[in-house]
């Protein structure tokens, strides 16, 4: 018996929930505030189990008896109410989705985690509900070439949706990537564009053909064996980076083994892909100890260097690397300079992720796409050899940029195959946002699968066909509209290291050709690997087994 204490029946506790949905839980954005309010859950129900032990004369196993009914309905409240909104009255009602999606974020959690190919999954939802649909209870994905500006373009209203507070909800904890702040995004890009510039890349243009000699040679030394170029890719986009990003050697081409830092990464880039469906888990799994243990080694290494980096710091110096450009504006304290210690550690996480896995996977598909499609190879060595024809000797990046057809095969490479799946979520501004003869809310979060829109074939000629003419001479007869080849995003949220990338991919490749026929190892199709690309926000692919053969003159 209790008298004289507030004893809230269960009812009372299950009609709280609604009134908490509707005053508070429903206008915010809760995905940042759920760890503090999972404290404030726990700390409520010990307080009152407390209360009714001292106060109101219950035993221990009575009082939590009592609490966790209460609790239970309140959640049950709380949930009917979230649901019965989300269904029936949430601003995006009327835009079709499946049933799960409109309710919770975790549908599409579940889409994703059943082969991590969310791509494919989004693919049906759009030809079972048409351009525009509703993939979570605030998210519409559209696939309409005008929403590419609307969304992404330079213009565009819309910002970082909460996809990017995975790590921290403070821009100035964070690196560049992560960063939803306007001006602070906008004042930091600038240091990093800084270590794009043309003549910084001038000076990363030797070194990056170092890399990619050290890798002919190893083909050379075991031409007609097979090769795993996934693996083989992987090791040169990150030897690539870490002398570009830091100066430094991770040394995987020359050991043929992964680099601990590199391992930490891709031993736990799907699992994260796919928790990142609901960036809200993927922010609370950081709170839990030992959870981020596994990527340890790269944490380690980039934090090493950052610091040796700026203990070795000579202001008199051009910079050499990434990193340095980044340090640079820190030890000047420029306006461009990463705001804290943390963030200027996660852009130096940065530099690695954004720029090992996406130009590898590229590499990786363009190999693939040569050995499925032997004429396009045949008409790139006679483009190659024509500019440089005193064979891989007389090479030179200079030569290249006469070779157009090169660029033209990248870049169907990334169309057809693009190393960022999904892409940026952005967030639509709260005057809405009008999408042809669609309008969209406010604070919706909104995105263009960049994959669908690649092969869509109201906008591509042909759209699973790897066709590199489309981007050069059949350009006009197939009406391409380079406006939709977005593998680097655009607007402001644009990938700065397009031209670096660009820069390397090129040299890779036209290396590789130049000297050697890519063929399928005997027993290899490369249908798994065309088929059974994961979608971990870069993609994830497996082995592919190509032999390489010396040309002959
Ligand atoms: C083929 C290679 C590459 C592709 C396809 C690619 C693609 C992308 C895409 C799609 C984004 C935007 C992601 C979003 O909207 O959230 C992005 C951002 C970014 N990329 Fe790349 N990237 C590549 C190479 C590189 C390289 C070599 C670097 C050099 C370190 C780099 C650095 C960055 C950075 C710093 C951002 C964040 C930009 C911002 O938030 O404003 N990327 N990249």
């Amino acid at each position: 018996m209790i008298i004289g204490f507030p004893n809230p029946s269960l009812p009372c506790a299950f009609a709280l929930g609604p009134l908490i949905h509707a005053a508070f839980l429903k206008n915010f954005e809760l995905d940042i505030y759920i760890p503090h309010m999972f404290g404030v859950g726990m700390f409520s129900l010990i307080g009152l189990t407390y209360f009714y032990i001292t106060h109101a004369g219950l035993t221990v196993l009575a009082s939590i008896a009592r609490v966790a009914s209460e609790a239970s309905c309140f959640s049950l409240g709380i949930f009917t109410s979230m649901i019965i909104y989300r269904l029936f009255f949430h601003r995006l009602r009327r835009f079709p989705g499946p049933l799960p999606a409109r309710v919770t974020r975790f549908y599409a959690l579940h889409l994703s985690g059943k082969n991590v190919q969310y791509q494919v999954e989004l693919e049906k939802l759009r030809d079972q509900y048409g351009d525009f649909v509703r993939t979570g209870p605030r998210e519409i994905m559209i696939l309409r070439k005008s929403a590419v500006p609307l969304v992404l373009g330079a213009q565009s209203p819309c910002l970082k949706s909460t996809w990017y507070s995975q790590v921290s909800r403070k821009s100035e904890m964070t690196q560049l990537a992560f960063s939803r702040d306007v001006l602070d995004h906008k004042r930091r890009k600038k240091a990093w564009d800084r270590g794009f510039s043309v003549k910084a890349l001038s000076t990363y243009q030797p070194r990056i053909k170092s890399k990619v000699d050290i890798l002919t040679a190893e083909f050379l030394k075991t031409a007609g064996t097979p090769k795993d170029v996934t693996a083989w890719m992987m090791m040169l986009a990150f030897d690539v980076m870490g002398e570009i990003g830091y100066g430094k050697d991770f040394g995987g081409l020359v050991t043929g083994r992964e680099h601990a830092a590199a391992k930490a990464i891709h031993d736990h880039m799907t699992i994260l892909g796919t928790i990142g469906m609901v960036p809200w888990l993927l922010y609370m799994i950081q709170f839990i100890p030992g959870a981020a243990a596994g990527y340890a080694p790269f944490f380690k290494w980039c934090g090493d260097m950052i610091r040796e980096k700026k203990t070795m710091w000579d202001p008199e110096k051009y910079p050499q690397d990434i990193a340095s450009w980044l340090i640079k504006a820190v030890m000047e304290k420029d306006v461009s300079a990463s705001p804290t210690e943390a963030s200027l550690t996660d852009d130096g996480r940065l530099i690695i992720i954004a720029g090992s896995d996406t130009s590898a996977s590229v590499n990786a598909c363009t190999m693939f796409l040569l050995a499925k499609y032997p004429h396009v190879l045949r008409k790139l060595q006679r483009h190659l050899d024509a500019a440089m024809p005193d064979g891989p000797h007389a090479w030179s990046y200079n030569q290249l940029a006469t070779v157009t057809y090169l660029d033209d095969v990248i870049k169907e490479s990334m169309r057809l195959m693009s190393p960022v799946m999904t892409g940026g979520y952005r967030v639509t501004p709260v005057e809405g946002l009008q999408v042809d003869e669609v309008w969209i809310p406010g604070d919706v979060n909104v995105f263009v699968p960049i994959q669908i829109l690649h092969t869509d074939e109201r906008y591509f000629v042909n759209p699973l066909g790897f066709v590199p003419e489309r981007w050069g001479e059949r350009k006009r007869e197939m009406g391409t509209d380079e406006s939709l080849l977005i593998p680097f995003s655009a607007g402001v949220y644009k990938c700065p290291g397009d031209k670096l990338a660009m820069m390397s991919m090129r040299i890779a490749i036209s290396c590789i050709v130049q000297m050697f026929d890519i063929d399928f190892a005997p027993g290899e199709t490369g249908e798994a690997f065309a088929t059974d690309r994961k979608d971990a926000f870069t993609s994830v692919l497996r082995p592919l087994k190509l032999v390489f053969t010396k040309r002959e003159k």
